[in-house]
């Protein structure tokens, strides 16, 4: 699907007026602090439920408004290789947040919904900006949610088995905490805790092994010299050839003394090697960001394969990477058939973008003030 109908109200300096997006690529351009990122972290905000650029709603709210809105009209998307779409609204989407209450609510097609993963479904957002370089050089943690983000659109209920499983983590920390330990309640936490973590297990290994032969696939194609004797590799963990059960009664002593878990699906992650040491440790950054970009890719290749369309939110592209990555990039996207937002300064080069003539059905904006105007 695509999101091809667009408005908010008190989102930074956004203009409230209705704007019409192309379910192909959207180029986006305008001087410093006009509003370009502000379009892209909105629509984010619609997929995902909050900003991709900082963790405070308060700082997205315009100044001195209580209360933000962002709506969204979706429609199927690409239909044919022609890149028409039939125009037909298939979805409305709405997130508002009031920052004094500290309240969300969200609506899909008029109705209210609870859950964030009701519009996440919907509208799979994926954002390359600068900071995505963190999936590669950060820690576990930005890599677990790289691939979550994939697992929850591949299998939804990972959301719900997820949020369960950080519940029975903090009960069995409390546990682990207590001064006195009761060995018998700690054992039917580490049960309960590990029958979700193998529930998440099998959903994580699922996707990234789809993740995996397309990220293969896709290294094949674009013929990237460096990628040779990559590897990647998932790690759940802990070590998967024992129980999680046992693994945790044989490091009892260590777990107590530290007061938290230290073996399970919370210390997962995708480990990325080159000539079997560290990526972040032997790429040069131009590397690294580019490999995470084809990671993004190949994500997107898992989500297609279902019949998704992944909405990809690329802020300030000409500053993160050279003419032939950005063309590589934009040839992937449109083979991909997925819905692109792209913003730069400057006015972009269509003919830079596709050198090959052959570029895809796409829409003009430039942005002042915070008003997009289609060109
Ligand atoms: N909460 C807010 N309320 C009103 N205006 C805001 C708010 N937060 C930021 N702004 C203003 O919104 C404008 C848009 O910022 P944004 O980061 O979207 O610009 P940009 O076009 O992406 O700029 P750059 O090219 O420098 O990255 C800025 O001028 C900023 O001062």
């Amino acid at each position: 699907m695509a999101l091809v109908k667009f408005q908010t109200e008190n989102f930074r300096n956004l203009s409230p007026a209705p704007v019409s997006f192309s379910p192909s690529f959207n180029l986006i351009y305008g001087e410093n602090g006009s509003g370009k990122t502000s379009v892209l972290e909105a629509i984010g905000y619609l997929g995902l439920g909050r900003s991709f650029r900082v963790n405070r709603h308060q700082a997205v709210v315009r100044h001195g408004e209580q209360r933000l809105t962002v709506f969204g009209g979706l429609d199927h998307g690409l239909t044919d290789d022609a890149g028409q779409s039939d125009n037909g609204l298939v979805h409305r989407l709405g997130i508002s947040r009031d920052v004094v209450q500290k309240e969300t609510a969200l609506r899909v097609d008029g109705e209210g919904v609870r859950s964030l993963s009701s519009l996440a479904m919907h509208l799979p957002v994926s954002v390359i900006d600068p900071g995505v370089f963190d999936v590669v050089a950060g820690g576990p943690g930005k890599r677990r949610q790289f691939l979550d983000w994939a697992v929850f659109h591949v299998e939804p209920s990972f959301a719900s088995v997820w949020q369960q499983c950080q519940r029975a983590t903090s009960q069995r920390n409390q546990t682990l905490r207590n001064g006195r330990l009761d060995e018998s309640l700690l054992r039917v936490w580490d049960r309960q805790y590990a029958a979700l973590s193998d529930r998440i297990n099998e959903a994580r290994v699922n996707t990234f092994v789809r993740f995996k032969a397309a990220f293969e696939a896709l290294v094949r194609e674009v013929e990237v010299q460096w990628t040779e004797g990559l590897k990647l590799e998932f790690y759940a963990g802990w070590d998967t050839t024992q129980s999680l059960v046992d693994v945790l009664l044989s490091h009892r002593e260590q777990e107590r003394k530290m007061g938290h878990t230290l073996y399970g699906p919370n210390r997962a992650d995708i480990r990325l090697k080159f000539q079997g040491r560290p990526v972040a440790e032997t790429f040069s950054r131009g590397q690294q960001k580019t490999l995470v970009i084809l990671m993004k890719i190949a994500q997107g290749m898992v989500l297609s394969d279902m019949g998704k369309q992944v909405t990809f939110l690329l802020d300030d592209i000409n500053a993160e990477l050279d003419e032939g990555h950005r063309a590589m990039l934009a040839s992937r996207l449109q083979a991909l058939r997925c819905q692109v937002f792209i913003t730069s300064i400057e006015r972009p080069l269509v003919g830079q973008l596709w050198p090959d003539g052959k570029a895809p059905e796409y829409r003009m904006f430039h942005v002042e003030h915070g008003k997009l105007t289609e060109e």
